[in-house]
C-alpha cells in the first residue's frame, strides 16, 4: 500500500512533505537499499547529513530509482546538514558542495546548520584534545549570513537550523535577511517539546522532529536502559488503535503538526512507518501521550555542554 504524504507551506512559499527517512547510523552497505526501498513505498522525503558518512550511498539509491523513472528530481525533497567543524563562513560553500557531489546533485531542496555550536575547523570531524571535544568559537549568525549565499547562489532552495533553543532562534532573527524555514530537534513523548514548538509556530518556523522512535539504536544505549518503543502504556495505545507502537509515535508527531523523519534500514519497517494516513488518534489519547514527557532527551551532545552556544543549559 502506498499512502499519500501531505505536504506543509513553509515561510518560503515551499511545500515540504510531512514524513520522510531518517538516514543516521544507516550503514553504507544497507542505506542505498533502504533509500530504494523508500522510494518505491512513497517516501519523497530523505534526511541526509555529511557527518552520517554515507551520503554517497544514499545518492546511489536516488539515482537508482531516477534511473529507473520511478521519480524525478523534482518530486524529492532531500535534506543536509553542515557540520560542526565547517562553521566558519569561508567553509560553508565548500561544505555544501562536497555533499552535492556525494549525494550526485545539482542543489538541495533544504540545508541545515547541524548544531549551533562550531568545532575546531579540520580534518576530524570530531576533534579532540586530551579527551576533550576542542571547540571553535564562530558565531552562528555569521554562519547564517553564509547559508543565505548557499540559496542566493541557487545551491539550496532553503535554509534551516536544527538543534537551535528559542533564544538562538530570536538571536538569529534579529539580522536574518532569510529566515529558517525548520528547526529540526529532538521530539518524541518522553520529550514533547510543546514550548519549543509553539515558539517556533509563533515566528513561522516548522519543527521537523528527529529520533521519533526514540533512537533505540542510538549508539550511547546501555543494554537495560529503557526504550521508548516498548513502553507498556504505548503498546496498550497499539492494541486500541490495531496499528503498531511505531505508528502511534509517528501518527502522535504528524497529528501534531510535525514533520517527522523516522530511520530504518529494514524493509518492512520503512513501508509500516509512512501507513500512517490511514487512522486518527482521538484528541485525548494525544493528550494522554503528552503526559509521557519526562525530560528524556536521548540526543544530548554532552561532550559539547561547555561550548558558549550549547543549546540545552535553558529549558527550551
Ligand atoms: N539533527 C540532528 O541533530 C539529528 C537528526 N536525526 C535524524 O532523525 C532521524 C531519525 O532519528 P534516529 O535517531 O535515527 O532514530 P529513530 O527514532 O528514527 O529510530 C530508529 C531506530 O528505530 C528502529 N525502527 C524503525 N522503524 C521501526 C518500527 N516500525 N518498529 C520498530 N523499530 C523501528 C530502527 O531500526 P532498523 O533501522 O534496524 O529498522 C532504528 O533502530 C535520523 O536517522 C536522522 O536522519 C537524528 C538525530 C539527531
Ligand atoms: O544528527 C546527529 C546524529 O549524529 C551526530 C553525531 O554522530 C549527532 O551529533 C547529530 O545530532
Amino acid at each position: 500500500m502506498s499512502l499519500n504524504v501531505p505536504f506543509v507551506n513553509l515561510n518560503n512559499g515551499q511545500q515540504f512533505p510531512i514524513f520522510g527517512l531518517g538516514t543516521w547510523k544507516s550503514k553504507p552497505g544497507e542505506v542505498t537499499q533502504a533509500v530504494k526501498d523508500a522510494i518505491d513505498a512513497g517516501y519523497r522525503h530523505i534526511d541526509c547529513a555529511h557527518v552520517y558518512g554515507n551520503e554517497a550511498e544514499v545518492g546511489a539509491g536516488i539515482k537508482a530509482k531516477i534511473d529507473e523513472g520511478v521519480v524525478k528530481r523534482e518530486d524529492l525533497y532531500i535534506t543536509s546538514k553542515l557540520w560542526n567543524t565547517y562553521h566558519r563562513p569561508d567553509l560553508v560553500e565548500p561544505a555544501i558542495k562536497t555533499t552535492l557531489k556525494n549525494l550526485g546533485l545539482e542543489q538541495l531542496d533544504l540545508y541545515l546548520i547541524h548544531w549551533p555550536f562550531a568545532f575546531k575547523e579540520g580534518d576530524s570531524l570530531f576533534p579532540e584534545k586530551d579527551g576533550k571535544t576542542e571547540f571553535s568559537d564562530v558565531d552562528y549568525v555569521d554562519t547564517w549570513k553564509a547559508m543565505e549565499q548557499l540559496v542566493k547562489k541557487g545551491l539550496t532552495k532553503s535554509i534551516g537550523i536544527s538543534n537551535f533553543n528559542h533564544e538562538q532562534i530570536n538571536r538569529l532573527l534579529e539580522s536574518a535577511e532569510i529566515k529558517p524555514v525548520t528547526n529540526q530537534v529532538e521530539v518524541q513523548p518522553y520529550l514533547n517539546q510543546q514550548k519549543l514548538i509553539d515558539f517556533c509556530k509563533s515566528k513561522d518556523i516548522t519543527i521537523t522532529a528527529y529520533s521519533p522512535l526514540g533512537s533505540p539504536d542510538r549508539p550511547w544505549a546501555k543494554p537495560g536502559d529503557p526504550q521508548l518503543i516498548d513502553d507498556p502504556k504505548l503498546k496498550e495505545l497499539a492494541q486500541k488503535y490495531k496499528k503498531t507502537p511505531a505508528q502511534i509515535l509517528l501518527r502522535y508527531e504528524v497529528q501534531r503538526g510535525l514533520i517527522t523523519i523516522p530511520k530504518s534500514v529494514t524493509k518492512s519497517r520503512i513501508q509500516q512507518n509512512i501507513e500512517i494516513f490511514d487512522f486518527e488518534l482521538s484528541a485525548d489519547d494525544v493528550k494522554y501521550i503528552d503526559t509521557f514527557d519526562c525530560k528524556g532527551r536521548v540526543c544530548a551532545f554532552n561532550t559539547a555542554q561547555e561550548h558558549k552556544y550549547y543549546p540545552f543549559n535553558i529549558e527550551y
